[in-house]
């Protein structure tokens, strides 16, 4: 089995072993732009791949790029199913009003939490290109959640919208909120409006379901740049590499 994350900065991929404890065997990450190569990445582990499962956010030509690269890889008759946000599946509810709406890769991840916490009540804050936190709860409902830009995003936005700003090339934790440079400045504003984001929505979840322990399971390439930024109080922090891979191999092995 091979399972594909494509959001709109990388493609993320993983192997899972075939014994169900869901440890990969091999993965790895590529930019957007660089989908092309994963054909012969796959081709130099000699995979036997039968099944493909892929959650695609990066649009249709990617999904043109990445079918034709998965047939070069594995050859015509491979099974590729595209992940998508249905009402239900894998034990866990869509509260969206259209639930087809959803971004695949947000239900993926939700699946993937409540895979990992079963029974908990869970804020699932994916930090990619853009930054999304979601409410998913103990009975195993996505609730609903919130969209905004991403750290990198933001940070370019400002580059974009002002002649005296700087795009911001690598972004790492700060010593002190208050900067003394622009380039600082930024990153420390961008940092704050990320940490915020999730502890005001930890607040919102928490007045909406209170009396009820809360976990935040944070995860996406800039979630490690804001665990120190965090101030969440009484509520466990869970960081997790590739939730959304971890949510396709919960959605393929599923048996209710
Ligand atoms: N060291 C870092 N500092 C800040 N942001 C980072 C860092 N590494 C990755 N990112 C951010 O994470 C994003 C890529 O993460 P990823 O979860 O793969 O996103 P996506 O799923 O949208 O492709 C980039 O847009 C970038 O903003
Ligand atoms: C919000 C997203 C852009 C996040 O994409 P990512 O940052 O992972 O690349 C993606 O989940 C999406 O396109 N969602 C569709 C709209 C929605 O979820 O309501
Ligand atoms: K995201």
């Amino acid at each position: 089995m091979l399972l594909i994350d494509a959001g709109n900065t990388r493609i993320k991929w993983a192997v899972p072993a075939e014994d169900g404890t869901g440890r990969w065997l091999h993965q790895g990450a590529v930019a957007r732009g660089e989908t092309a190569s994963l054909a012969t990445v796959w081709q130099q582990l000699g995979l036997a791949v039968a099944r493909v499962c892929v959650s695609n956010v990066a649009g249709q030509a990617l999904r043109e790029t990445l079918g034709s690269v998965l047939t070069q890889a594995f050859g015509a008759d491979v099974a590729v199913e595209w992940f998508a946000s249905v009402p239900e599946r894998a034990g866990l509810r869509n509260g969206y009003a259209n639930p087809g709406q959803l971004g695949c890769d947000r239900f993926a991840a939700a699946i993937g939490a409540r895979s990992l916490f079963p029974g908990q009540e869970l804020v699932v804050a994916t930090c990619g290109t853009a930054t999304t936190i979601d409410a998913v709860s103990a009975e195993g409902v996505f609730v609903g959640g919130m969209i905004l830009p991403g750290l990198g995003t933001m940070a370019t936005s400002l580059a974009l919208s002002t002649a005296q700003l700087p795009q911001i090339e690598a972004i790492s934790p700060l010593a002190q909120p208050f900067a003394d440079n622009t380039v600082d400045a930024i990153v420390s504003g961008c940092i704050a409006a990320q940490a915020g984001a999730i502890e005001h929505a930890l607040d919102e979840r928490r007045r909406l379901a209170p009396g009820r322990a809360l976990r935040c399971v944070l995860a996406g390439g800039a979630g490690k740049v804001l665990v120190p930024h965090l101030r969440l109080g009484d509520t466990v922090l869970e960081k997790v590499d590739n939730l959304v891979l971890i949510g396709l191999y919960a959605a393929m092995v599923y048996s209710g």
